[in-house]
């Protein structure tokens, strides 16, 4: 498959060096309907990918990209429930969760969707009795607060939609995440709550992990030593995949709800490790979420490829990592409610394609997944824009926004769009040092003035953006964002021919933090043949310990 992708590579690379003396400025310049030819809607949402360095070529040889690397085949295949994790010889069937059709999805000979209708059920269920005070705390208490302990997809996705769907919460519980081993964060969140209301969630898809069961661990105690051992059961539920473990953990089975190993962890939001969500916001809400995700997956399914959101962004994301050579690409949400979006979409691209090896096992021969970072705007730009702006690296960069605020508070939102449209126009206008000279010299600077300071205040331009715009962040839109990226990493990795549904990389570090562990609680002594740097640092611990 990589063979038959070079000479399509290599025609990308021509591409390049064209475009190279033609920049967006000029794009622009030269076709009046340059928005149009390159701007998707989905409903009320709107992708404008106009400011990237693309023409019809350029764009047409990415659509042949996609087309060579079999993305509609091996997208047909995933949905179909092949086994596409081919390292863990899984299906890869999160569009399942979320298939609002129930139409049949078959997994080894067996529908599927009963069962996932059925945990959804009881997940409804538990959800509006937390939300009523119908399900009450060991002493008759409504839930005030509900403590999610999970890490990595069983608390990224959660936190992160919960913060975003905010507007949403009504008089539903407090909704709290932990995740870190770190006591620093299960301390400081038990902190301000009362046992007598507190329900903790542990949600883990293999019930293993080590920082959710010292975390869970900690939490039960603190049940037990305030309310005593009888009460834990009503102040417990779990999410997992291995309901066995959950039930060997001493934790109610009746009170777990489990999920399916053709979930990865970090596409498992939609799973029942979306619990917290649905407590968060209610049920409705959560299905809302889950049908904003399913259109996403029938778009994906169905749109040509040249109109296909994901399909696109993958192909451009290909585009500046391979052939352009840009190693990051920034998420900036003018969207506060996005705060964590960043962060969950770090693990959903990261761990997807953050891989050296294609599915058989060779060398990936070209750079994969990049390195995903943002914050929201406005405040990036009181931060990092500088070096977006002015740096000597390009980070193509997707702004997403609301035309629709859920609070209308004075200006502040046309003040918000003003500065989304201001940052993706500045960075694909730029501004030529002929014309930051200009505008020094009409200010009144000297000669010398203007000479000095024109090289600092022009900008390159040309510089890559996508703009995701929609109404209102509501439930329905943030799964169509979140399905969006899902699809958008699917596109990569294959293009790439890497496995996007394993994750050993995280392995290593892991086992040898097994071995370290007795080492620092004083009941090993290292290894001899342990590094001469962590025998060093460990030492230094141990010192500063003693002190
Ligand atoms: O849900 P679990 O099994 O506790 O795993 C948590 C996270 O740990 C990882 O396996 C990485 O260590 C992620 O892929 C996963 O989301």
């Amino acid at each position: 498959m990589v063979a038959e992708l070079d000479p399509i590579f290599k025609r990308l690379e021509a591409k390049k060096a064209e475009l190279a003396d033609r920049p967006m400025r000029k794009l622009f310049a030269e076709d009046a309907g340059r928005f149009d030819r390159f701007s998707v809607r989905l409903d009320d949402m709107l992708l404008d990918f106009s400011k990237n360095r693309l023409d019809k070529d350029a764009f047409a040889t990415l659509i042949e990209l996609a087309k060579a690397a079999g993305v509609a085949e091996r997208r047909d295949a995933m949905f179909s429930g092949a086994i596409i994790n081919s390292t863990e010889k899984r299906a890869v069937l999160h569009t399942a969760l979320r298939n609002r059709a129930n139409t049949p999805v078959i997994v080894d000979g067996k529908d599927v969707m009963p069962d996932v209708n059925e945990v959804l059920g009881r997940i409804r269920d538990f959800a509006e009795g937390i939300r009523s005070g119908k399900i009450a705390s060991s002493t008759g208490a409504k839930f005030t607060d509900v403590v999610n302990i999970g890490i990595g997809g069983s608390d990224l996705g959660p936190a992160m939609a919960t913060i975003a769907l905010s507007p949403y919460w009504g008089n539903g519980p407090r909704l709290h995440y932990v995740s870190n081993v770190d006591g620093a964060h299960i301390a400081d969140t038990l902190a301000g709550l009362d046992p007598k209301t507190t329900l903790f969630v542990v949600a883990s898809k293999t019930f293993t992990t080590s920082e959710t069961m010292t975390n869970a661990g900690t939490a039960r105690e603190w049940i037990k030593q305030h309310l005593g051992e009888a009460a834990v059961g009503a102040h417990f539920c779990a999410v997992s995949t291995a309901l066995d473990k959950v039930a060997a953990f001493g934790m109610d089975v009746k009170r777990a709800f489990g999920f399916w190993d053709w979930v990865g962890g970090r596409y498992s939001v939609w799973s029942a490790i979306g619990l917290p969500v649905a407590i968060a916001v209610g049920f409705d809400n959560f299905v809302a979420f889950l049908s904003g995700a399913h259109e996403v997956d029938n778009h994906f399914r169905t749109a040509p490829l040249e109109k296909n959101i994901p399909v696109i962004l993958g192909l451009l994301g290909v585009w500046y990592r391979n052939v352009w050579g840009f190693s990051t690409h920034a998420v900036l949400p003018y969207d506060q409610r996005l705060s964590r979006f960043a962060a969950y979409l770090q693990q959903l691209d990261m761990e997807s394609n953050g891989k050296g090896v294609r599915t058989d096992g060779t060398p990936v021969p070209r750079a994969s997944g990049p390195i995903v970072w943002g914050e929201p705007g406005t405040n990036g730009q009181h931060a990092f824009y500088q070096l977006i702006h002015q740096g000597t690296d390009i980070i193509p960069a997707d702004f997403l926004a609301a035309a629709v605020p859920h609070e209308q508070v004075g200006d502040h939102h046309a003040k918000l769009l003003s500065n989304v449209l201001a940052q993706t126009e500045a960075l694909m206008l730029g501004k030529t040092v002929e014309e930051a000279a200009a505008e020094l010299k009409k200010a009144g600077k000297s000669d010398a003035d203007v000479a000095a300071l024109a090289p600092h205040k022009a900008f390159p331009g040309n510089r890559p953006t996508n703009t995701i715009l929609y109404r209102t962040l509501d439930p329905k839109t943030l799964g169509r964002l979140i399905a969006i990226y899902e699809h958008k990493v699917f596109v990569q990795g294959t293009i790439w021919g890497v496995n996007s549904y394993d994750q050993w990389g995280v392995e290593l570090g892991k086992e040898l933090a097994n071995r370290l562990l007795p080492v620092l609680k004083g009941e090993a002594e290292p290894a001899a043949s342990q590094d001469a740097s962590t025998k060093g640092l460990v030492a230094a611990i141990k010192a500063l310990q003693k002190d």
